[in-house]
């Protein structure tokens, strides 16, 4: 089946056409609403995908969604009643779902005949136990605000995990994962028998690991004190957490690549980022061993995960007592195996790919 897969983003859309498992046609619309940027905003973005790519024959559109709140545990065909549960849940994810809505709007308005389905980051999650997405806070608020966590990323916190355990030929019902999916936004996952069963994000893509323009985990107080004692509108503190925080608000660069370089150029802001970065990611581990029990396998995933050995480095270094070592050479070069020959937990580099895990999920719901 030829299927259209759209993974519209807070300021790019990635687009590719599937024949089954084959890429026809791919591309990527960047920067957009920035001067210079490819397209002024999301709707023209995809008025020009879908004059760049050939439509004849479509079987289904597939539509990355980040946020489908507490109901959607796997793809689902879009009817006005998603999309209206989609729209409820912006406020959760300001920063992704309204780009993800105008994808849907004009797929359909321009495909009326051909199934639009939404495939969810918050899905792969609902299967972290209660205690893993209960938040201890005043349970009638929670209840009654939809106050929990959900986690994101989980399109690839799966695919990652199912890829890992083939390649390691680990038992598929019984292997323990640590994902960590480090792009431009940044989560953990701890994965057992292909079941994600904690993870880092929260009730929005905001919490836990250090981000390019994300904050990742602080304390609430910082927000109270910057409303009461610093006189920051709400809407300034939300900004400055989410576009001018993480890797952007200590180093002033929100690209790892620049970090690094600065960072070897001896730039001591650049080097603390990069350290805060790092100790993170390596908190996040300790936490997912301890909730798995151990694991087989640590993964590494996504842009910096894929391309960044420093960071990789850094980030296990001193695990030794715990069975977790890179071999600098394998690190290096990016293997896919980096964890010297007998290594108690195997650490890997496994590139990702939401589009392709997306179009099989979409092919599996239509076929149900
Ligand atoms: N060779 C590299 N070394 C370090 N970081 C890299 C490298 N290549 C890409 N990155 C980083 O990957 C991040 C983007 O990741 P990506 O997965 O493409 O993001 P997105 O979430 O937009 O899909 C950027 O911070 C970029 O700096
Ligand atoms: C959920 C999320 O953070 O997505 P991205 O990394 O694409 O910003
Ligand atoms: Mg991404």
């Amino acid at each position: 089946m030829k299927i259209l897969v759209l993974n519209s983003g807070s300021s790019s859309v990635k687009y590719r056409l599937f024949n089954g498992t084959d890429t026809l046609a791919k591309g990527l619309i960047e920067r957009i609403g920035e001067s210079g940027g490819d397209a002024g905003d999301h709707e023209a973005a995809l008025q020009q995908v879908m004059a760049a790519v050939d439509l004849d024959g479509l079987g289904a559109v597939g539509h990355r969604v980040v946020h489908g709140g507490s109901e959607f545990g796997r793809a689902t065909v879009i009817d006005d009643e998603l999309f209206a549960v989609i729209e409820g849940l912006v406020p959760l994810a300001p920063l992704h779902n309204p780009a993800a809505l105008s994808g849907i709007a004009v797929a359909r308005k321009l495909l009326p005949d051909v199934p639009q389905v939404a495939v969810f980051d918050t899905a792969f999650h609902q299967t972290i136990p209660p205690d893993g997405v209960a938040y201890a806070i005043d349970a009638s608020l929670a209840k009654r605000w939809q106050i929990r966590r959900y986690g994101f990323h989980g399109t690839s916190h799966a695919y990652v995990a199912r890829k890992t355990a083939e390649l390691l030929g680990l038992p598929a019902d019984r292997a323990r994962v640590i994902t960590l999916h480090l792009g431009n936004g940044a989560s953990a996952c701890a994965v057992s028998g292909g079941r994600s069963v904690a993870t880092s994000m929260g009730m929005s893509p905001q919490s836990g690991l250090v981000m390019g323009t994300r904050s990742g985990d602080v304390d609430p107080t910082v927000i109270f004190h910057l409303h009461r004692v610093a006189g920051l509108p709400i809407e300034e503190i939300e900004r400055s957490l989410t576009r001018f925080a993480g890797l952007q608000g200590l180093a002033g660069e929100n690209d790892m690549r620049t970090v690094q370089q600065h960072r070897a150029d001896g730039d001591p802001a650049a080097t603390l980022a990069f350290d805060v970065y790092c100790r993170r990611i390596k908190e996040y581990v300790g936490t997912y061993l301890a909730v798995l029990g151990g694991a087989d396998a640590i993964v590494f995933t996504a842009g910096v995960g894929e391309n960044s050995p420093e960071v990789r480095a850094a980030s296990l270094a001193g695990l030794a007592e715990l069975g977790i070592t890179i071999d600098a050479a394998r690190n290096e070069r990016s293997e896919r195996i980096i964890s010297p020959e007998g290594a108690r937990v195997r650490v890997c580099v496994v590139p990702t790919d939401e589009e392709l895990e997306i179009a099989q999920q979409v092919t599996a719901e239509l076929q149900k």
